[in-house]
């Protein structure tokens, strides 16, 4: 089973992500619950899937000043969450409000989950950013993301895996990658514009890629699910 396939919940229900869940169990162990199933389900679905045994990236993607992102951030650190994020375009004081946060949940808990700064969304390219003004280019902005993250002590990035490479040179391998945008070559890329395939993005590199509809929307989800597995075993050597 592979703890590098973060499969996305997006659906609009407990019911509806218990199903994908129950349908997959035995071959994805990672989760993602976005802001469409939290904001109706709350903690409690959190707490549903860490007693099943499984790991849940909660993925809402904070963004306010750094006061009121540093008190959100503990709240869902008290959930038991595995992994966490926030926008890095808040800004330096803001990302080390989160690390601060974690820092002492660490000394609190003894644990916190994986933070990362989410740096420039897979659905943008560089058209996106000159339309809202950005007078840079999309892998430089990426960069200048990235490094802040590392910077405030926070432990990875969601980013497209077209820019793990240039990620790790910056900010070294240790610097954890959450790449969404994933797709194998027959998936239809819907609203994503930066996307790489499983063994290309875990190739350069990637940690985890994060999957959502492919797999969710499949007829058959468990064979989606291996399909992706399967392309992932042929690059990465660890325990499938
Ligand atoms: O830059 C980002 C950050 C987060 N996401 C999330 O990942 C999944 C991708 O779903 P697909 O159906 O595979 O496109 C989705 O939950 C997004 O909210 C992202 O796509 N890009």
């Amino acid at each position: 089973m592979s703890e590098k396939l973060i499969v996305a919940l997006d659906v609009p229900d407990k019911e509806k992500a218990m199903d994908i869940v129950e349908e997959l169990k035995d071959v994805v162990s990672f989760f993602k619950v976005g802001m469409e199933l939290f904001y109706r389900e709350g903690p409690k679905l959190i707490s549903d899937l860490k007693n099943l045994g499984l790991k849940v990236f909660l993925d809402l993607k904070l963004h306010d000043i750094p006061n009121t992102v540093g008190r959100a951030l503990k709240n869902l650190i008290d959930l038991e969450i595995d992994m966490v994020n926030i926008h890095a375009l808040g800004g330096k004081e803001m990302l080390r409000a989160a690390y601060l946060v974690k820092d002492e949940a660490l000394k609190r808990k003894g644990k916190a989950p994986i933070i990362l700064g989410v740096t420039v969304l897979t659905s943008m390219d560089q058209e996106t950013l000159e339309q809202i003004g950005f007078k840079i280019e999309l892998t430089q902005l990426v960069a200048i993301l990235a490094k802040e993250t590392k910077e405030a002590g926070l432990d990875g990035v969601v980013a497209s895996a077209q820019e793990v490479s240039l990620i790790k040179k910056i900010c070294g391998p240790e610097f954890i990658t959450v790449t969404p945008g994933i797709r194998r070559f027959e998936d239809a890329n819907f609203d994503q514009k930066r996307v790489l395939t499983p063994k290309k993005a875990l190739e350069l590199g990637a940690d985890y890629l994060v999957v959502g509809r492919p797999i969710t929307a499949a007829s058959n989800r468990k064979l989606a699910a291996q399909k992706y597995l399967e392309e992932m075993e042929g690059v990465w050597h660890g325990s499938l």
